[in-house]
């Protein structure tokens, strides 16, 4: 008997599917935010950020900068969790290998946060020693 071709997924079907990546997408930042110190900081000093920004009235195109700071070491630092917990996963004991793994990650993140402290120092540097200077 000739089998019947696939059918294409329902639109509902797909919507579903979406909906449960944001979901486990979701579930993965609260664990990471519930376990890493790193992250915690991220978030207040995300805070912190928006607030100054809101408080000196960036222009657009700074706040297009800020967010693309903001996401980069959030990015990076969430990168930096999973490949710790794989790296924990596959090699619990010592190795090399997974030292270097690691400290690469790290290596990651570090360079995305000075990348970002740099934005951050142009875009308020100026303002906030005017404030001071006043
Ligand atoms: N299995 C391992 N084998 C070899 N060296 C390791 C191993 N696990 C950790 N290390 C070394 O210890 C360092 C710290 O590892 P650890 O797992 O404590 O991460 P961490 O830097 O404390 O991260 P966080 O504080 O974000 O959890 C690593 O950067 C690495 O140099």
């Amino acid at each position: 008997m000739a089998k019947s071709a696939p059918q294409p997924r329902r639109f509902p079907a797909l919507l579903r599917q979406r909906a449960a990546s944001f979901g486990h997408a979701f579930r993965g930042v609260a664990a990471a935010l519930r376990t890493e110190v790193h992250l915690q900081l991220h978030a207040v000093a995300t805070v912190a950020v928006l607030g100054l920004g809101w408080y000196f009235g960036l222009e657009r195109w700074e706040w297009a900068l800020v967010a693309l700071a903001v996401g980069l070491v959030w990015s990076l630092e969430l990168v930096n969790t999973a490949i710790e917990a794989v790296v924990n996963l596959v090699s619990p004991e010592y190795h090399p290998l997974a030292g270097r793994a690691k400290d690469v990650a790290a290596g990651a993140v570090l360079a995305g946060a000075i990348a970002a402290l740099v934005v951050g120092l142009l875009l308020f540097g100026p303002r906030v020693w005017a404030l001071v200077a006043e």
